[in-house]
């Protein structure tokens, strides 16, 4: 939690803007941020100074390692998050390769599940990384990547958090996350957790002890109408100290994520939180 209000303060303290021509909206930015995360010892990365939505993000996620490819199925497992951007966008409303309502197009899972190779087949990347890893592989290579350059303009938004690798050291599991772009009021309350849920569940899967999670951002930004409401509400709060997160027992092989999880099979103990604080979302 320090360390995201850390974050905060260093854009408001440091940032430059800069105007952001996708959403019309100017942003407050910095560059370069490195953000880590205890799974071993469950130090769980919610934010407390307002309330999270976490179960939403562990949706969401959930529908990444699925594979989704629709608003209509991150709604139903209970993440609302890619209503605006597959339905409210003008310029993937006008995208040739939209093929209708709630569709998302190329993104994330499709890339994570189902690479295209150039004959035609298709690649499961994250199912190449949870064998290797149960076998006790780690060939340096250990990567699913959702940024497929050639596809980009075949989804309704670049993946931000991109590239995740995984690497066994000393018996325990490592990640580490790329996000080429991160809303930090709104965006990074869902990615932190996605990470530490991430590493979590794939050393439950593959047999490992999960270590630490390392969070590299490249572009970290306010956006102009989210800068009062983190400044002078959210900022000025004090944190509480960090939960602790379960997970169901039964989890135990990917093809359990696949079927069967929902956002109930993860649960918080002793969650302390100030009043929600609602940001504005530009799409
Ligand atoms: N501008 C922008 N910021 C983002 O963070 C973002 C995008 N676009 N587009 C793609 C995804 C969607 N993500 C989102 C979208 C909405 C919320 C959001 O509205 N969160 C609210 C409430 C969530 C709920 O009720 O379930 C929050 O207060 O955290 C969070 C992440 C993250 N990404
Ligand atoms: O997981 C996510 C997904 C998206 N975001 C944010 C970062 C940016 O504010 C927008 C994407 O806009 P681009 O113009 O494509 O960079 O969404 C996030 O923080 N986390």
């Amino acid at each position: 939690m320090k360390q995201y209000l850390q974050l905060c303060q260093r854009i408001i303290d440091e940032g430059e803007w800069v105007h952001n021509e996708r959403t019309g909206i100017n942003c407050l930015t910095v560059i370069n941020a490195d953000l880590e995360y205890d799974v071993e010892h469950n130090q769980f990365p919610i934010i407390t100074t307002r309330k999270s939505y976490y179960k939403a993000a562990i949706a969401e996620l959930l529908g990444y390692l699925r594979g989704y490819d629709s608003a209509a199925q991150f709604r139903d497992i209970g993440c609302n998050t890619w209503n605006a951007n597959a339905n409210e966008n003008p310029s993937w409303l006008a995208n040739p390769h939209r093929k209708g309502e709630d569709d998302m197009g190329r993104v994330y899972g499709v890339q994570g599940r189902a690479w295209q190779r150039p004959d035609g087949s298709q690649f499961d990347q994250l199912q190449k990384v949870v064998d290797d890893l149960t076998n006790g592989v780690d060939d340096r290579g250990e990567i699913v990547t959702f940024y497929n350059p050639g596809e980009l303009e075949m989804g309704c938004l670049r993946p931000c958090m991109h590239t995740h690798t995984f690497s066994l050291l000393g018996g325990k599991l490592y990640l580490t996350s790329y996000q080429r772009s991160c809303d930090v009021p709104l965006g990074l309350n869902f990615n932190q957790i996605q990470c530490f849920v991430l590493l979590a569940l794939m050393a439950r899967i593959t047999g490992h002890q999960p270590g630490k999670v390392f969070h590299k951002i490249v572009n970290a930004h306010i956006y102009e109408n989210q800068l009062e409401l983190m400044r002078d509400v959210q900022l000025k709060r004090e944190p509480y100290p960090s939960p602790q997160l379960h997970i169901n027992p039964e989890i135990k092989t990917l093809h359990d994520i696949e079927t069967w999880v929902t956002k109930d099979d993860f649960s918080i103990e002793g969650y302390q939180y100030h009043p929600p604080i609602k940001y504005p979302f530009a799409v």
